[in-house]
């Protein structure tokens, strides 16, 4: 009774395929995440025959293996995807992904061009963003990596050398999803968090106006990033709403959220998918902010107990 049917289940969020080439800061904006993003980003630990660098960790940045090893676990179908990359064996075991998944997290890869080529013909279904550092390209990887370090003059000149190569190949349209130019670290990152549904609080405070629509007896308002659901007029069965899809953009670039709404105050209770629903109360307020607005508009896309879907707009002055 009153239950409503369910048009679209969401799709549970995509891994992210982050490629670039050496020295253009992946390894640092994926640190970034990691740390401000614990619950919700896992990172997939590589395999890798190259040796390790003063503080990196075994199992924790790499997993280090011999060459012998390695390929044999490769035979043995123990992995995604692997290449030669810069001299050295790289590759995403099957596990290191599933550490992930299990977890309960989205999976960030950090892999060269060619793992990104092998996963996207795997059954993985992911997202793919391609870091390029400013111009003059060649010039600015080699500041960086001079001043990371890490590397002896040889191996500078071969990755300054693949890095024209994964440049060159990052111009393939049908692979990546998103280009990031990572010419300010901060600005970057803002923009990483944007492309990966985030929230980004030089984002919020740009969307700052307030706006309201009424639902099937649902107010949704918008206000300083936030959405504001509550509910009024007599609480009956049918009161029962699902947000199923909050899409804001320009119109040109929509970004969906499918999982959207944190609901705060209750009564409420989220189904196992995660997509939340509201039910029967009277004049509760749900809140969840949505710091990553970057434009005015937004629109909430709402199932109703009647299973119509109903998407309305709503755009904040
Ligand atoms: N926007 C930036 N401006 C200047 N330096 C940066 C920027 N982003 C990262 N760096 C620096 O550049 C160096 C290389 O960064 P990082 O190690 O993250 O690169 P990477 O893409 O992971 O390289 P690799 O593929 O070799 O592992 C580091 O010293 C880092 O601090
Ligand atoms: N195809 C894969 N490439 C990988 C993997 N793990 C890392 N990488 C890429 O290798 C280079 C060099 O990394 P570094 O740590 O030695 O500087 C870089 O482009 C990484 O993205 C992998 O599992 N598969």
């Amino acid at each position: 009774m009153g239950m409503k049917a369910v048009t679209s289940v969401p799709e549970p969020p995509r891994p992210v395929v982050i490629c670039g080439p050496s020295g253009v800061g992946k390894g640092t904006l994926i640190g970034k995440l990691m740390k401000d993003f614990l619950d919700k980003f896992g990172f997939s630990v590589s395999h890798t025959t190259r040796a390790p660098r003063i503080r990196e960790i075994d199992g924790v940045h790499y997993h280090f293996a011999s060459r012998p090893v390695m390929e044999q676990e490769i035979k043995e179908g123990k992995f995604l995807e692997s290449a030669e990359v810069h001299g050295n064996l790289y590759g995403t075991s099957w596990a290191a992904v599933e550490a992930v998944a299990d977890a309960g997290k989205i999976c960030i890869l950090d892999i060269d061009v060619q793992g990104a080529q092998a996963v996207k013909k795997s059954a993985l279904k992911a997202t793919y963003i391609f870091i390029k550092p400013p111009a003059p390209e060649v010039k600015e990887l080699e500041r960086r990596l001079r001043g990371r370090d890490t590397e002896t003059e040889e191996q500078i000149q071969k990755r300054l050398r693949n890095a024209k190569q994964e440049l060159e190949r990052a111009k393939d349209t049908t692979l990546f999803d998103h280009i990031l130019v990572n010419a300010n670290l901060d600005q970057a990152y803002e923009e990483l968090k944007v492309l990966l549904g985030l929230g980004s609080s030089a984002a919020s405070t740009h969307c700052n106006g307030t706006a309201k629509h009424q639902l099937n007896g649902v107010q949704a308002t918008l206000s300083n990033g936030c959405i504001l659901l509550s509910e009024s007029g007599t609480p009956t069965n049918s009161h029962e709403l699902e947000a199923d899809h909050v899409m804001y953009g320009n119109g040109s670039s929509v970004i969906t959220r499918s999982n959207g709404l944190f609901l705060n105050g209750s009564p409420h209770h989220s189904k196992a998918n995660g997509v939340p629903k509201l039910s029967n109360s009277l004049s509760t307020n749900y809140s969840r902010s949505l710091p990553m607005l970057n434009s005015p508009d937004l629109l909430v896309n709402m199932h109703s107990a009647t299973g119509s879907p109903r998407a309305k707009g709503i755009s904040a002055s």
